[in-house]
C-alpha cells in the first residue's frame, strides 16, 4: 500500500508525517517503529499521523516514538502539523488535538509558530510518579546528577539542573533515568544549565526515542521547573543542540507558550506493507 509522507522537523527534532484524515491507514505500533528506524526505515525521532479533526479542533495528531510507544505531547511536531493545516486553510491560527488535549497554535512573522502547550501539571500523580513525593525535588540521583524537578506537559518530564552541561554523560545516564521505577510511565529526562535568568541550555534524553536535537515539551518542562526553582524568569530562551525556542510560562493561567520554527526536509511515498504488519 503506497502512501505519501512528509519528512518535517523542528530544530532537528524530526518526524515522518502521514496524512490519515481522508481514510484510515493501517499504521500499527510495529510499522511506525520500523519506519522510524534510521537504518532500515526512513528514520525519525517521532512518527506523526494526522487524523480526522474532531469537533472543536482542526486536526488530530497521533504521536509515536521510535520504540512504538504513544506519547501525549510533542511540542516540535505540534508547530509542524499546525503549520501544514494553517497553510492548507489560509489560516493564521489552528487547534491541534492530541490524546492529552487541545493546543492552539498561531502564525507569527518570520516563519515562526507559537503553540500554547497548555498548563504545566505539577502534582505527583499528574507526572505520574510512583509515589507521593514533592515534584520540585525528586529523591533521584545517578552519577553526577541529582535532585530533579518533575512536571507533566501531557507527557512526563524530569529536569536536572547542572553547573556544566558539557560534563554530563547524557547518553549514559538518560536510559537509566528514563526507566527509573519512580516513573511508572517512564519519563523524558532533561539536563539544564542556567546561563542567565533569561537563558537556559538544555539537552534532552527522550522517552522512547533517546537523544534528540530538540524537544519542545522538554523545553516547556525546563522553563517551568527553572521558574519553580527560582532560577529563571517566566520568559526565557531555551537553547538546545538543534537551536533555540522562545518560552513563556504565563502567569495568568499557567499555560506554557513555545515559539519556534518549522521545516519540511523532503516528501516521498512509502510502501506501508514493506514495514511488517
Ligand atoms: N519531541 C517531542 C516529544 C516526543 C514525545 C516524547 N518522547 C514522549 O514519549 O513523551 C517534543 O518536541 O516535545
Amino acid at each position: 500500500m503506497m502512501v505519501p509522507f512528509r519528512k518535517m522537523h523542528g530544530l532537528g527534532n524530526d518526524f515522518v508525517v502521514l496524512d490519515a484524515r481522508a481514510a484510515k491507514l493501517p499504521v500499527t505500533p510495529a510499522r511506525a517503529a520500523a519506519i522510524a528506524d534510521r537504518h532500515f526505515g526512513i528514520g525519525c525521532d517521532q512518527f506523526i499521523i494526522m487524523e480526522k479533526p474532531p469537533a472543536g479542533a482542526d486536526v488530530f495528531m497521533r504521536i509515536r516514538n521510535p520504540d512504538g510507544s504513544e506519547a501525549g505531547a510533542c511540542g516540535n511536531a505540534t508547530r509542524c502539523i499546525a503549520s501544514l493545516v494553517a497553510e492548507e486553510r489560509g489560516a493564521d491560527r489552528v487547534v491541534v488535538r492530541t490524546i492529552a488535549g487541545d493546543l492552539p497554535v498561531e502564525r507569527l512573522p518570520g516563519g515562526l509558530w507559537r503553540a500554547d502547550m497548555g498548563p504545566a501539571r505539577l502534582r505527583w500523580d499528574d507526572v505520574p510518579l510512583a509515589r507521593k513525593v514533592d515534584t520540585l525535588h525528586l529523591p533521584l540521583a545517578l552519577g553526577p546528577v541529582s535532585d530533579p524537578a518533575a512536571c507533566s506537559m501531557g507527557n512526563p518530564h524530569a529536569t536536572f539542573f547542572v553547573d556544566d552541561l558539557d560534563a554530563i554523560p547524557v547518553a549514559e545516564l538518560g536510559p537509566k533515568l528514563e526507566h527509573d521505577p519512580i516513573f511508572p510511565d517512564r519519563a523524558n529526562i532533561g539536563f539544564a544549565q542556567v546561563l542567565s535568568p533569561e537563558h537556559l541550555r538544555l539537552v534532552i534524553w527522550e522517552r522512547g526515542a533517546g537523544l534528540t536535537l530538540a524537544c519542545g515539551s522538554g523545553a516547556c518542562a525546563g522553563i517551568v521547573n527553572a521558574v519553580r526553582r527560582g532560577l529563571t524568569g517566566r520568559r526565557a530562551t531555551v537553547t538546545m543542540p538543534g537551536g533555540d525556542l522562545q518560552m513563556e510560562w504565563r502567569q495568568t493561567d499557567g499555560h506554557v507558550l513555545m515559539t519556534g520554527p518549522v521545516a519540511t526536509a523532503f516528501t516521498g511515498t512509502l510502501d506501508l506493507e514493506a514495514y511488517g504488519s
